[in-house]
């Protein structure tokens, strides 16, 4: 995250160089108000180019103000795009098995609240703290140029106020963390909710499903207030030891008049320059618990952004054989799926793993393809008998293809949707294989329209995405599971037809015709 924010220091050091210009600015009209206020005292000719000088400086003041804006909104939104970016890159990169270990939902909360979070919480607060303190100084140095002892006396009040402006630090980090959990669980519940609109509807447990959205909003909306709360609790609490201090140094000002230490216009001065040290010093005391709220936010950005280095030999050669040695494997502490389990499966022959549900027959697929770490596992996959751990996994997924039933559609056609934006060539036997008519591969498949393709057709559509590609190994996880007799058979035929390869299939197809095709039947 720090590379990706010092990437952008330019427009930081203009936003700061330019805040700098509006405080002497601001400083400047405040002296020149001074000695308007002098001249009109004491009667002096000079009153009009007196007024035109107050004028000039703040119509600059007010230009260079507008460029700060400009300067400090583009530094921000080009920090929060490239943060995006690597997120997104990152993302891409991760090995399946660090994707698979985190929710969905938490991705997408980084990509949305927490950006958010970023933006207004420490990217925005940290262009202004440079501001508000540069303010500040200016500001505390122009009333020392009016009178050395004044100026001691606002810095001794300006310190007691930051001090105490500090406070509510601490729980607005807490809020502010409990604020983005909470918003990650809320849309788990939202998008699950939505994802079963169907299944909701159908069995008519509506009232349930809203008693349970309504207990997680209730809980992010708690949320929500704590953390606007105390936000504003402490913009306010800010704002009320500034007033206080505001009225401890003009009731110094004063008595330094009073006592003829300073002119009456340089009073006024020094009461105008208050504006430019308290309200940025409470801001800046606000924009510093701010950014102290980020911490986890930040500690989550790096963990996404942190890449494992995509490393890893290559295959050497077309994958011949994937061996399984003495396979131990369970989830959690009690589920165990495999032990000590061997299985050998070679080119050129097919190979049906079948079993009751729930055995561990995709498990198997997943840990071919890298699913899971070697912590994880006891024994040894090997491809080429090459550890599959000392394989890059890109070189891995570029030679086995592991088909499965997935709902990953983009708008477009079907045959867009099969192509998947890859620059293929025509497939006008494996599409006339697969049933699939001109008319059918034109077809939308946009937002809306996704409930006109059956379940069968989709499963057809999962296939042919991988079967336009060459692979050595082709892995089918029930590829026939939603299709009729039929159909089912066109597809056996044409797995049947892969030549030179290694095909898995695993399967709750049953019949003997079916498996006796097989060069060999692993039952789980
Ligand atoms: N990430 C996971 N964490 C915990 N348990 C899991 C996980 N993934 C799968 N399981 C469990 O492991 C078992 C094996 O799952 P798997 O999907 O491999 O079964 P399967 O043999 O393919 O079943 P089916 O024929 O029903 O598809 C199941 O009981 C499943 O609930």
């Amino acid at each position: 995250m720090n590379k990706i924010i010092k990437n952008h220091w330019l427009t930081y050091i203009l936003a700061v160089i330019l805040s700098i210009g509006s405080a002497v600015l601001f400083a400047m009209f405040s002296v020149r108000l001074g000695t308007v206020v002098d001249v009109v005292i004491n009667q002096d000719v000079d009153f009009a180019s007196k007024i035109l000088a107050c004028l000039k400086v703040v119509i600059g003041w007010f230009i260079v103000s507008l460029l700060f804006t400009y300067i400090k909104s583009k530094n921000v939104s080009d920090i929060i795009r490239d943060v995006k970016k690597d997120l997104y890159v990152s993302v891409n990169k991760k090995e399946m098995k660090d994707y698979v270990s985190k929710s969905n939902e938490y991705y997408l909360n980084n990509f949305t609240k927490n950006i958010d979070l970023l933006q207004t919480n420490y990217l925005s607060p940290r262009c202004e703290i440079v501001a508000n303190f540069i303010s500040a100084l200016v500001s505390i140095g122009t009333i020392f140029f009016i009178n050395w002892k004044l100026g001691l006396s606002f810095v001794g009040v300006s310190l007691v106020t930051i001090a105490l402006s500090q406070l509510p630090g601490v729980i607005m980090a807490k809020k502010t963390n409990e604020f983005s959990e909470e918003s990650a669980n809320y849309l788990k519940v939202i998008n699950n909710h939505l994802k079963g609109f169907e299944q909701i509807k159908l069995l008519g447990v509506s009232d349930i499903f809203l008693r349970k959205y309504l207990d997680r909003d209730n809980q992010y909306e708690k949320s929500r207030f704590s953390y606007i709360f105390v936000s504003r609790l402490a913009n306010d609490l800010g704002l009320f030891f500034s007033f206080f201090a505001q009225l401890a140094c003009m009731s110094i000002g004063v008595w330094f008049a009073l006592r003829g230490d300073i002119t009456v216009g340089l009073l006024i001065s020094a009461i105008n320059l208050l504006n430019g040290v308290f309200n940025p010093l409470q801001q800046l005391a606000y924009n510093k618990n701010l950014m102290g709220t980020v911490s986890d936010i930040m500690k989550s950005f790096d963990e996404i952004l942190s890449r494992e280095k995509n490393e890893g030999q290559l295959i050497q050669n077309s994958i011949s054989t994937i061996s399984i040695k003495d396979l131990d494997f369970k989830f959690g502490e009690d589920k165990i799926i495999f032990e000590g389990f061997n299985a050998r499966f070679e080119k050129g022959k097919t190979y049906a793993i079948v079993g009751e549900s729930g055995r561990g027959k995709s498990t198997l697929a997943k840990l071919i393809m890298k699913y899971y770490g070697s912590d994880q596992y006891r024994g040894e996959i090997q491809v080429n008998n090459q550890d599959i751990n000392t394989i890059l996994s890109d070189d891995l997924y570029k030679k086995v293809a592991y088909i499965q039933r997935n709902d990953f559609y983009i708008d477009g056609s079907i045959k867009n949707n099969i192509e998947l934006y890859r620059r293929l060539e025509a497939n006008n036997s494996l599409y006339g294989k697969l049933k699939f008519k001109d008319s059918f591969l034109d077809k939308p498949i946009e937002e809306g329209s996704r409930n006109q393709v059956s379940t069968g057709e989709k499963q057809r559509i999962d296939i042919a995405r991988f079967l336009v590609k060459d692979y050595d190994v082709m892995i089918f996880d029930e590829p026939t599971s939603n299709l009729d007799k039929e159909t089912s058979e066109i597809i056996f035929d044409l797995i049947f037809e892969i030549k030179d390869k290694i095909v898995i299939v695993i399967t709750h197809v049953n019949d003997e015709s079916t498996l006796n095709r097989f060069d060999q039947v692993i039952r789980l």
